[in-house]
């Protein structure tokens, strides 16, 4: 068993650089098998998610190399397969991608249900309806589907909830489909916009990609071309929410400042010091940290993605923090471990009660998923005495170098394995909890 400790190592200083974001990355690779020509993609991080990926890619004849310069090349000329391997699909949640890229070169798809983090129901009906609007047939079996379309057809769409998943899949499909998509009630995300600027690269005509109505005129084919993924706004918030942890000052450096604008503003809020610069923000503590209240949307709003290191950082806080997660309203598995260091916080519905300013203690504590993770390695960094996070697979999910960049600020961390339980005590599994 693997685990990450921390010890506590007072304030966080110091600068570090931000990796190419997850999400587009997943998007950016599948993406590449829409082109008739070798797609570059650089900044891909070297995650667990994209070594499935490239798992995906051997399986269905997809090439694809990461050269000395971390670039990765990928040449979709010899895929010879659109049979996603059901386990594959399943172990990150993004792979639903390869349904729309694979169904628009090849008019059908066989592909495992997708899997990633297990907080709450993720259905999947907005993108299936999309597929069925240009065209598609969408049958289910125990643990695949298969989408097929004897010619995909450009339509209207209008989505009932907005989700960056299902518009990034429908551009995907839509832009070698025949004539024009519509796209309402689209999602706005930078990586929505990122994976269209690939597109229009490699020759796609997608228009409006940032607003919530995005047009594709089908084009018969893509060509090569080369890409750099945005970086990842998610790990440059959660760095920016560890300097308020001990009141110390961190930089990060390679980001988008725009694309952090809901988080810097609540960061704001409660009390840190921010400075951004043109591909860097600082945060810094000016003194106590302040209650303040959260309610999770869709970007440009607070991401959900934010909401369990926020978590964290409103332990610290002195008074009442009420923090409502809408886009997953059960997105709370990192509570009953908070609970357990000490903090005092009470989840009812889909919102959690925070009564800050209670002292951590380090525990032995789990992760259920990435932000779980990065929730309780922010707790861990003030908690009293040294707290062991198990789950370390989920933090490896979205980020490969937590440890080093930690470190690298002054944090106390290692990565740990222990061939046996602790003793006397369940380490793995919320069910020991
Ligand atoms: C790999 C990836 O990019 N993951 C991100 C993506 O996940 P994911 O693609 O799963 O999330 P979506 O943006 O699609 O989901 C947004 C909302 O729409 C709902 N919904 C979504 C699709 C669908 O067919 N039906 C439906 O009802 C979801 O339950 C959720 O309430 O966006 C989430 C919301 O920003 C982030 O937390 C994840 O990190
Ligand atoms: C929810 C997340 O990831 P995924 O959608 O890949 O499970 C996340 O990155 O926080």
């Amino acid at each position: 068993m693997r685990y990450i400790q921390v010890e506590t190592a007072g304030a966080l200083h110091g600068s570090v650089r931000i990796p190419g974001s997850k999400n587009s990355s997943l998007a950016l690779l599948a993406a590449a098998c829409l082109a008739d020509d070798v797609v570059t993609l650089e900044g891909i991080p070297a995650i667990d998610d994209v070594k499935v990926v490239s798992r995906i890619a051997q399986d269905i004849g997809l090439e694809l190399h990461r050269m000395e310069n971390g670039n990765i090349v990928l040449d979709p000329r010899w895929i010879h397969s659109a049979v996603i391997d059901p386990g594959k699909a399943a172990a990150y949640r993004a792979s639903y991608y390869f349904a729309g890229a694979l169904l628009a070169k090849f008019g059908r798809v066989t592909i495992g249900f997708p899997g990633g983090d297990d907080f709450s129901s993720r259905p999947i009906d907005q993108h299936v309806k999309a597929f069925q609007a240009m065209g598609a047939k969408v049958e289910f079996h125990e643990d695949y589907y298969v989408v097929e379309a004897a010619e995909l057809r450009g339509s209207d769409i209008y989505f009932d909830t907005i989700t960056s998943g299902a518009t990034i899949n429908s551009m995907l499909a839509a832009c070698r489909a025949k004539g024009r998509t519509n796209l309402y009630n689209a999602a706005v995300d930078p990586e929505v916009v990122d994976t269209a600027t690939l597109l229009n690269r490699l020759g796609a005509r997608i228009y409006g990609a940032g607003t919530d109505r995005i047009r594709i005129e089908g084009v018969p084919y893509l060509n090569g071309g080369d890409h750099a993924v945005i970086p990842d706004r998610l790990i440059a918030g959660t760095f920016l929410m560890a300097a308020g942890m001990n009141g110390g000052q961190v930089t990060v450096q390679d980001v988008i400042p725009e694309h952090l604008g809901s988080c810097l503003a609540k960061l704001k809020e409660v009390g840190l010091g921010i400075e951004a610069g043109e591909s860097s923000i600082t945060a810094y503590g000016l003194g106590a940290i302040k209650a303040t209240r959260i309610r999770t949307a869709m970007y440009p709003g607070f991401a959900t993605d934010l909401q369990q290191p926020m978590t964290a950082l409103l332990t610290q806080a002195k008074g009442k923090s009420i923090v409502t997660d809408r886009v997953f309203p059960n997105r709370f598995n990192h509570v009953p471990q908070l609970r357990r260091m000490g903090a005092d916080v009470e989840v009812r519905k889909e919102t959690a009660f925070i009564r800050g300013g209670r002292p951590l203690v380090g525990e032995w504590v789990h992760a259920t998923d990435v932000r779980a993770g990065f929730c309780l390695l922010l707790a861990g960094l003030a908690a009293e005495g040294v707290t062991r996070i198990t789950g370390v697979e989920h933090l490896e999910r979205g980020f490969d170098d937590v440890i080093e960049s930690f470190r690298s600020l002054g944090a106390n961390l290692s990565m740990m394995k222990q061939e046996t339980e602790p003793n006397g005590r369940p380490a793995i599994g919320m069910n020991g909890f």
